[in-house]
């Protein structure tokens, strides 16, 4: 860990509007390279929406996102997605029939050569990406979660809930993205199982050079262990910024999460 980061994204004056709603209201912010930066704030308050305008499924109302040097408002989502940038949703996306080594392949048909039905109906045409596929993800695996190795080809349907959200992880690795974003890996997990995925996850940060990874998280004792900072948000606006230490002890996060509980 250095003390000298840049950043790898530098957000400013980001508005988001539905309608007469404020969804993202004026947000300045930073994610730093190769950090574990903990998104906090009360039921809609803005986060999966951040996520939404940073891979470019939703188009900001104004302000701008730099990313590589450029502003990624206006960008489609596969050009940020090849430009680095991958997510997992909040609810799961996987194929249940489909085998691991499909649902993971079908993450990544952007970078295909080939397209993604082509890949997929006519394998033994394309043996040689398809085989290059095969070696990607067993390396990713082996990183990740070395016991999915030996079960690539078995249907998703018959994985535990906790490897699952790992294949999900996998998926969005395999482009090797810079900025990984994680939509509460923890739902619908037991404590037993998001402490071994956030283990898995710095695992994987330790071994990824670089990598830099956003997540939004409910689960305190989660964000406590694994994020550097943390960036809090209510009402679409960053109420505060800092260490989990510090985000916990600021009387504005309080009250904003008293408030919602009461
Ligand atoms: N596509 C949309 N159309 C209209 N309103 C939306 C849309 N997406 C989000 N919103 C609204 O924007 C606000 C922020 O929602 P968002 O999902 O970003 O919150 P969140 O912080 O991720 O919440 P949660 O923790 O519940 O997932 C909410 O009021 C939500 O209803």
């Amino acid at each position: 860990m250095t003390n000298h980061r840049q950043a790898l994204v530098d957000v400013a004056g980001l508005t988001m509007r539905f309608g007469g709603l404020t969804a993202l209201d004026k947000l300045d912010m930073q994610i730093m390279e190769g950090e574990i930066l903990g998104l906090l704030g009360p039921n809609g308050s803005g986060k999966t929406t951040f996520f939404n305008v940073l891979t470019g499924l939703y188009k900001a109302s104004s302000g701008t996102i730099t990313y590589n040097g450029r502003n990624v408002i206006g960008q489609r989502p596969q050009e940020i997605y090849r430009s680095g940038v991958a997510r997992t949703f909040q609810r799961s996306r996987l194929s249940l029939p489909l085998t691991v080594f499909d649902n993971i392949v079908i993450g990544d048909y952007q970078h295909m050569q080939h397209g993604l039905f082509f890949n997929l109906f006519r394998r033994r045409a394309f043996r040689a990406e398809y085989d290059a596929y095969v070696g990607k993800i067993e390396a990713l695996l082996q990183i990740f979660s070395p016991p999915l190795v030996n079960r690539l080809f078995e249907p998703v349907e018959t994985f535990s809930m906790i490897d699952r959200r790992r294949i999900e992880v996998c998926r969005a690795l395999l482009s090797r993205p810079r900025l990984l974003l994680l939509d509460e890996p923890s739902a619908g997990m037991t404590h037993d199982e998001t402490d071994a995925l956030m283990e898995d996850i710095l695992q994987v940060r330790g071994k990824l050079d670089n990598l830099s990874i956003v997540l939004i998280e409910h689960e305190m004792n989660v964000i406590e262990r694994i994020t550097d900072r943390c960036i809090v948000f209510n009402y679409g606006k960053k109420i505060a910024e800092g260490s989990y230490a510090e985000i916990t002890a600021d009387a504005n996060v309080q009250t904003a999460y008293l408030g919602e509980a009461a």
